[in-house]
């Protein structure tokens, strides 16, 4: 469970400031037009930034009280373009394993083949599409099975059939973990909690 309270964070003229808001077990949408906050919100949640003020616990704890605890239990997809891009689809994920104490090579082969990249395993990542970027981004966040996934626009360059199973498979992940999400096409999910951000701040459904 992430909690927030009194959450701001100022970005040059942007302000971002969540009074109070819990995700518990289950999936979340963040949405909101261009500019909202969506992307900013995330990361803070991600513990990517850090706010000016206010605090987020992870099970009851501070961020900032037990900052390698709270990281071992979240998986995180940035909006942003991957990292390491000279590796293969294969090194990147056991990298990244590497850092969460997921070493051994079955589990990156049985990611990469649950989001369709078996095939891939050998390609290097800038020679991958968008969407099979996309999809390793994914496979990453849930090396180790994580307690929180926090996903900035993860079906970004996905096809639609792709698509579709992998909000299925996210579901059934939100099914005893919880699972935040930004969207821009909010129509594709069933959430169980929307959060509608607007100008920085949830505005009520
Ligand atoms: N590093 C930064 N420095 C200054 N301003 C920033 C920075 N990062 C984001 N912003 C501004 O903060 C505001 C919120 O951006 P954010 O990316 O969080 O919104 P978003 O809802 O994710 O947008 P989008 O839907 O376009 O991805 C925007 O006005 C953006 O220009």
């Amino acid at each position: 469970m992430i909690e927030l309270n009194q959450v701001y964070k100022a970005r040059g003229s942007f302000r971002l400031y969540v009074e109070k808001l819990r995700f518990n077990t289950g999936l979340h949408l963040i949405t909101g037009p261009n500019g909202a906050g969506k992307s900013t919100l995330l990361q803070i949640i991600a513990s990517a930034d850090v706010p000016d003020k206010g605090t987020v616990s992870c099970n009851g704890i501070p961020y900032q009280e037990r900052l390698s605890y709270v990281r071992g239990r979240i998986g995180f997809v940035p909006g942003e373009a991957i990292p390491y891009e000279d590796m293969t689809a294969l090194a990147f994920l056991s990298y990244m394993g590497g850092l969460k104490g997921v070493t051994d090579t079955a589990s990156h082969l049985k990611l990469l083949e649950l989001f369709g990249l078996k095939g891939e395993r050998a390609t290097r990542v800038n020679r991958l599409s968008l969407g099979y970027q996309r999809r390793l981004m994914l496979a990453q966040s849930l090396l180790g099975a994580p307690d929180m996934l926090v996903l900035d626009e993860p079906l970004t360059h996905v096809d639609g059939p792709e698509q579709r199973r992998i909000i299925a498979l996210l579901a059934l992940y939100a099914r005893a973990r919880t699972v935040i999400v930004s969207s821009h096409e909010p129509e594709m999910w069933e959430p169980n909690q929307t959060v509608a951000l607007n100008n920085g701040s949830p505005v009520s459904a």
